[in-house]
């Protein structure tokens, strides 16, 4: 391609080095990138992200593309909204970062090492009911603001320990202050964290084939679909108490060759008024090509379990 194509990001240090990682890749099929810098509410209000709205560092960036400002949206994949955008295509999910959360705790402490008391940072409220969950009688102090302000917490002494995604420390490297990192067992993350979304414009096909060669990864994008079926059918949006995490396994089939399969599992979680938490969990495990399905039918049995009455207020 001759043209000259624009991708679009957030100013942080975190989406800047998201699309260098896309520029990078871009660059080696030879094409010819710019980046463009574009400002979103979430990066200009401090105000917690359930006040501020949907979409609050997705929605400037979607739009920039619309008017023709950009050609290429980079995305962390968990902040998008499940609803698609009318004119815009996903046209690639390149590879996953490590997808877990991570503790980053004062003198290399674990969760299990924390004093009760112990002042533990996070403004997600999906991360505030897990962590209340594990019964640790953890002060849960809710905190905003980019990676290096979070984490100058725990350094200045103001909170004990911070939590934050593994995939965002890894970009910005800073994985080696991670003090432990946070068994899915205990904390499932967001749907869709650690990996990247790649919007363009529909009818920019070029641009959409470029991607798609280019950028995209078969297995994160299988793993990220049923997360992400598992919370639209949840009718659940980006900041819900909802976490999720698919995993490529292998499996015998009935005649004992190794098949890839899709693991699921899916929690919804709410603090209740009297300090106890609300929660249900579940897992079921689908053939490769049943993505959407898996997300859509182990949301279901959540709702079962009574999902939809633990979430209705929150969300
Ligand atoms: N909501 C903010 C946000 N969006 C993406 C990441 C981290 C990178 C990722 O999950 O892909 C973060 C920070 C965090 O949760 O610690």
């Amino acid at each position: 391609m001759t043209r000259v194509i624009r991708i679009g990001t957030r100013g942080s240090k975190l989406a800047l080095a998201q699309t260098g990682i896309v520029a990078d890749t871009l660059r080696a099929t030879g094409a010819e990138v710019e980046l463009v810098t574009v400002t979103t509410p979430g990066d200009l209000s401090s105000a917690p992200i359930s006040q501020i709205g949907v979409g609050v560092f997705t929605s400037a960036l979607r739009e920039a593309l619309l008017r023709n400002e950009i050609d290429v949206a980079v995305h962390s994949y968990k902040d998008l909204p499940t609803a698609p955008e009318d004119g815009l295509v996903l046209a690639a999910v390149p590879p996953r970062e490590d997808p877990r959360d991570a503790l980053i705790a004062r003198d290399g402490l674990t969760l299990g090492e924390l004093p009760p008391g112990a002042k533990v940072g996070t403004g997600a409220a999906r991360r505030m009911a897990q962590l209340r969950a594990l019964g640790l009688g953890l002060e849960i102090v809710p905190i905003r603001g980019n990676i290096d302000t979070r984490m100058r917490k725990v350094t200045d002494g103001e909170l004990d320990a911070v939590v934050l995604a593994r995939a965002g420390l890894a970009r910005v490297g800073r994985v080696d202050e991670i003090t432990e990192t946070l068994d899915p067992i205990q904390m499932l993350p967001a749907p869709a964290q650690g990996a990247l979304a790649l919007e363009c414009r529909a009818a920019d096909v070029d641009v959409e084939h470029l991607l798609a060669s280019a950028a995209d990864d078969e297995s994160t994008r299988v793993a990220v679909t049923a997360e992400r079926a598992l919370l639209a059918a949840l009718e659940a949006g980006c900041s819900a108490p909802v976490g999720a995490l698919a995993e490529i396994v292998e499996d015998l089939d009935d005649e004992g060759a190794v098949v890839e399969r899709i693991s699921l599992r899916g929690t919804a979680a709410v603090e209740g008024e009297n300090g106890g938490v609300d929660m249900v969990r579940a897992s079921a495990i689908a053939g490769i090509g049943e993505a959407e399905k898996l997300g859509r039918e182990l949301a279901a049995e959540l709702l079962d379990l009574g999902a939809g009455e633990l979430l209705g207020p929150a969300l």
